[in-house]
């Protein structure tokens, strides 16, 4: 897959993070979607501020570049507080995480990404710190070390993760606030891509906006990214405007697929044709003949192609539909000796 569609961005390169920073929503009234999401977290965002007090902690779960850390710098702005950002994997000594906390100042907003991969022993030292708003630190060393209790202010942790299911019980339960982002609608990601051309100064035609969106995986951050990309073919290609002839072309020139899946999409729909003769076929066989790990399958790739309608969960494990014979351009062999 062209690197630039990447879905998790991590394949970025700094100008790419400049635009993508230029083109992300700061307010909730510029976030398009997640209506059920948004709708709970300004009632919640406005009471806390008609409280004074700090918003509950908050998990925001599900698959790459749907928003989630862009709700994370929204809420901090809603509540009119500052924000610190770390990951996971980042925070590996309890002295970092102490510091980052004792340095927080009333109602600021802690964010945490990747927050399954945190250590145990940092995840246990958080405990206290969400629930009581305290922490033990060790203080000298030698025979005079000792701890000591320190209370921190009062803060919202803001964890986000694609792999919910990775997340240990207790640490799940200090949420207050927990909330699933779902894929975009193909509509929705016509208005984003229309706003973001907008913030970039590129004019572009409705038609043009519903094709690109209906290749971006129902996700906004491959949206601009495709964007980006052929507002480049518009203007060096083009005649500097976006219209459905470019993008089409743009498009072919990216090998985007039509339906706007990734190779990891289209590897699970062919292995399980292929080699599992369509399916039924169990989440930990498929993980190994794909070489992606079973719980990746679950939360990124698997929600995408059953709201596409290409796979459906069965009892017996995961079968691919006609849909995705179709896709594929391959015809599904009759059933033989079938009770019919
Ligand atoms: N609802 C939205 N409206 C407009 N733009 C959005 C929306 N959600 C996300 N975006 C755009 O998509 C990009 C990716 O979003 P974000 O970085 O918040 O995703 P994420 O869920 O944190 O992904 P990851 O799991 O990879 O960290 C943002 O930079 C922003 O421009
Ligand atoms: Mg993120």
């Amino acid at each position: 897959m062209n690197e630039n569609l990447d879905p998790t961005g991590e394949n970025f390169s700094p100008e790419e993070y400049e635009v993508e920073r230029a083109l992300r929503p700061l307010s909730f009234d510029d976030f398009a979607g997640q209506d059920q999401v948004l709708e709970n977290l300004q009632i919640f965002v406005k009471a806390a501020n008609l409280r004074g007090e700090a918003l509950d902690h908050t998990l925001f779960h599900g698959p790459p570049g749907l928003g989630k850390t862009t709700l994370a710098h929204i809420l901090a702005n809603e509540l009119n507080a500052g924000i610190k950002v770390t990951s996971g994997p980042v925070l590996d000594k309890p002295g970092d995480l102490a510091g980052l906390l004792t340095n927080l100042e009333d109602r600021d907003v802690l964010f945490i990404d990747e927050i399954h991969r945190l250590s145990p022993v940092i995840e246990e030292y958080l405990y206290s710190a969400m629930e009581d708003f305290k922490i033990d630190i060790m203080i000298e060393t030698g025979p005079n070390a000792r701890t000591v209790q320190i209370d921190l202010n009062q803060f919202t942790l803001v964890g986000a993760t694609t792999r919910s299911g990775l997340l240990t019980a207790p640490m799940r339960a200090r949420f207050g606030i927990s909330s699933r982002l779902q894929y975009y609608s193909t509509e929705l990601l016509s208005d984003i891509i229309q706003r973001s051309a907008e913030i970039l100064k590129m004019p572009i035609t409705l038609e043009a906006a519903i094709e690109i969106a209906g290749r971006s995986r129902g996700t906004p951050r491959i949206a601009n990214a495709l964007l980006r990309r052929i507002r480049d073919f518009a203007q060096i290609k083009g005649n500097g405007k976006i219209d459905i002839e470019i993008s089409k072309f743009g498009l072919k020139a990216l090998n985007v697929d039509v339906n706007g899946l990734d190779e990891m999409d289209n590897k699970i729909l062919v292995t399980i044709i292929d080699k599992f003769k369509g399916g039924p076929v169990g989440i930990t066989t498929l993980a190994t003949a794909v070489s992606e790990s079973a719980e990746t399958i679950e939360e990124v790739y698997e929600p995408f192609l059953i709201q596409q309608g290409f796979i459906i969960r069965t009892p017996r494990g995961r079968e691919v539909t006609e849909a995705a014979y179709k896709h594929l351009g391959k015809t599904r062999p009759h059933s033989q000796g079938g009770l019919f």
